[in-house]
């Protein structure tokens, strides 16, 4: 079916913020923030907290409707689209937060939501007609596939609530995955992993785009943007302050000054590191 969002194949260009703001209040949120994100890019999004990530994040899914500028998706206006019209035309996001059903195997977890789109009926289900155990066959291949992808195939059939924190945030990702995005918004994959599972993380990423999917990373964590992203915008009081490889956004002056501005506790971040090396050295 031809949806006014299907695409064309014309640009690399996936989507494209253009001039976008929002308000809450006398609050500026997000101002005349404008980037495209390309198809195959690994772009993160990072800013010091409250810069506006998030709101940015909202903005796109669909959550939030910005009151100034475009968001556009293949070329076309997708700007005030409803969260589920975001999420068919092929933007997914991860949460923060994991939630898997409890006493579900793995794989039964990341095919239960695509319960939710198959095209058979409930009494067809209840009659488990041949088109309905096809559905579903195919339903778990590609589940499987996915699976495999982010190593979880090993572990496909045990009580997804029982495995390791790290492994439970990549069962997470295999269901936003199993929706065939063509981008995937992960929200702080890093969030709660120890230092090997976010090691571990960098490759599950490469691994998503290496399937030919788009990444959006709003993460804290420097190691994992540092070493994944091909692009990275740097946000700060919702304006754009810096947009650049990983290696230019680590010395750029702007960056630097909006981090040193902000009260940071976490003293492992790789670009605070970068960022009093730096220092320690002019
Ligand atoms: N629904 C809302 N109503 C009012 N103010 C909001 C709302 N959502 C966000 N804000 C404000 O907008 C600004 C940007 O917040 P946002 O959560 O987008 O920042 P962030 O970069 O995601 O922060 P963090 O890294 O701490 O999660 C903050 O000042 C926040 O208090």
């Amino acid at each position: 079916m031809n949806s006014p969002l299907s695409p064309t194949p014309s640009s690399d260009v996936l989507l494209e913020l253009d001039r976008i703001g929002i308000s809450f209040g006398g609050l500026r949120a997000v101002d005349d923030l404008s980037f495209q994100v390309r198809r195959g890019e690994i772009v993160g999004l990072i800013g010091p907290n409250g810069a506006g990530k998030t709101t940015v994040f909202n903005m796109i899914t669909g959550v939030y409707r910005p009151t100034d500028g475009q968001i556009r998706w293949h070329g076309r206006d997708m700007t005030g689209l409803p969260p589920h019209q975001v999420a068919q035309a092929g933007i997914r996001r991860t949460f923060q937060t994991i939630r898997l059903f409890t006493d579900m195997t793995v794989l039964e977890n990341v095919i239960a939501g695509q319960h939710l789109q198959m095209k058979q009926s409930w009494w067809q289900g209840l009659l488990r007609t041949p088109a309905q155990r096809r559905e579903e066959h195919v339903l778990v291949e590609r589940a499987m596939a996915v699976l495999e992808q982010l190593d979880l195939a090993d572990v496909a059939q045990e009580i997804a609530t029982s495995l390791p924190y790290g492994a439970q945030r990549r069962v997470e990702m295999a269901r936003t995955l199993v929706a065939q995005p063509e981008l995937i918004i992960l929200d702080e994959p890093a969030a709660g992993l120890n230092e090997q599972e976010s090691a571990g993380l960098n490759d599950t990423i490469r691994a998503i785009r290496d399937q030919g999917i788009t990444v959006i990373l709003v993460e804290h964590d420097m190691s994992v943007v540092m070493n994944v992203t091909d692009n990275i915008v740097v946000i700060n009081f919702g304006k754009k302050i810096a947009e650049g490889k990983p290696e230019d956004i680590r010395t750029n002056p702007l960056v630097i000054e909006a981090y040193l501005g902000q009260d940071d506790d976490d003293e492992d971040d790789p670009l605070m590191n970068a960022i009093h090396e730096e220092q320690a050295q002019s």
